[in-house]
């Protein structure tokens, strides 16, 4: 298991989980020992709180507790930060101050800060503020594409590509999410058909790593590994990864099966 944490291995051992959680206290002969083994060296954990986290937040944050919270996690060792988005304020007003965030943030090295981008005049201003790394994000379904980001997922596609041209001139590298890459909440059911549709054009138009979204936390080990297998089939398993939301407490189930699987992300 490499880098993984000691507590994370003692969480997954066998041992541990007879002792502490079912009472068995006399040791399991080593042939009938259950070995996790098969997990990635190395995993690159995309902490996006600062912009996913904060952008449904009634109450606006300060910009100053944004960028001491955002100082804080680059000095906690995570090594990318979603800082911010450029998206209109009028559609999400918690990310009004994103210049300011994105100025006001020390930059540590070794430390990457992407940012959320809808279009180009969004990928303008982020780099204008000196952003570095920009994010693009398509939907899987069509009712969400034109509830987030007001368009089709087709016309979205087209404003992405122009994107990710504009930063391929500037050398910027580009990150590319699919939201409800395991259901919508409003059409429900997505096919992984559909996922992998979207994952692919995101990747063949020149982002370097797909970010497969379960939006809204409805998705559950075996709908995971349903759509990563059809996924894989398609984009190399090293620019994958997942973006869990825990909202029916399923975020680390969903998250186990998709390392697993050896996403690294
Ligand atoms: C995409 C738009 C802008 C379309 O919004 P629109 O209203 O269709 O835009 P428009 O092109 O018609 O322009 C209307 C106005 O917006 C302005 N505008 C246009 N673009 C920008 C921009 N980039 N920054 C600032 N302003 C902008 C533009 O200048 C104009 O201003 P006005 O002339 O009326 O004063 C809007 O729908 C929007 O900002 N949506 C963002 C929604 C959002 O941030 N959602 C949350 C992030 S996605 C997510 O959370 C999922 C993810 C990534 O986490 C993965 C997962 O969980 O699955």
């Amino acid at each position: 298991m490499g880098n993984v944490p000691t507590a994370v291995k003692h969480c997954l051992s066998y041992q541990h989980l007879l002792k502490e959680h079912l009472g068995v206290t006399e040791g399991v002969p080593p042939e009938q020992e259950c070995q996790i083994t098969g997990f990635p060296q190395h995993i690159k954990i995309v902490e996006v709180g600062p912009r996913d986290g904060l952008q449904n937040e009634k109450v606006i944050v300060p910009t100053g507790i944004k960028i001491e919270l955002i100082n804080r996690l680059s000095e906690a060792g995570l090594s990318v930060i979603e800082a911010t988005s450029f998206v209109s304020s009028k559609w999400v007003p918690q990310m009004a101050d994103h210049k300011e965030v994105l100025q006001g943030i020390k930059k540590y090295a070794g430390v990457h800060y992407p940012v959320l981008t809808p279009n180009v005049q969004g990928f303008h201003s982020a780099i204008a503020a000196g952003a570095t790394e920009i994010s693009v994000f398509a939907a899987a379904s069509e009712s969400f594409s034109k509830m987030n980001i007001n368009c089709s997922i087709e016309e979205s596609i087209v404003k992405y590509e122009e994107v990710v041209r504009s930063a391929r001139d500037m050398n910027i590298p580009v990150r590319g999410y699919v939201s409800c890459a395991l259901g919508c909440p409003y059409e429900g059911c997505i096919v992984p058909e559909r996922v992998t549709e979207i994952a692919k054009r995101l990747y063949s138009m020149g982002c370097y790593e797909i970010s497969l979204g379960d939006t809204i936390g409805i998705g559950t080990p075996g709908s995971m590994k349903l759509m990563l297998d059809m996924v894989m089939k398609e984009i190399p398993l090293s620019s994958l990864a997942v973006h869990c939301h825990d909202t029916y407490g399923q975020a680390l189930a969903n998250i186990l099966t998709a390392i697993q699987m050896n996403i690294q992300d």
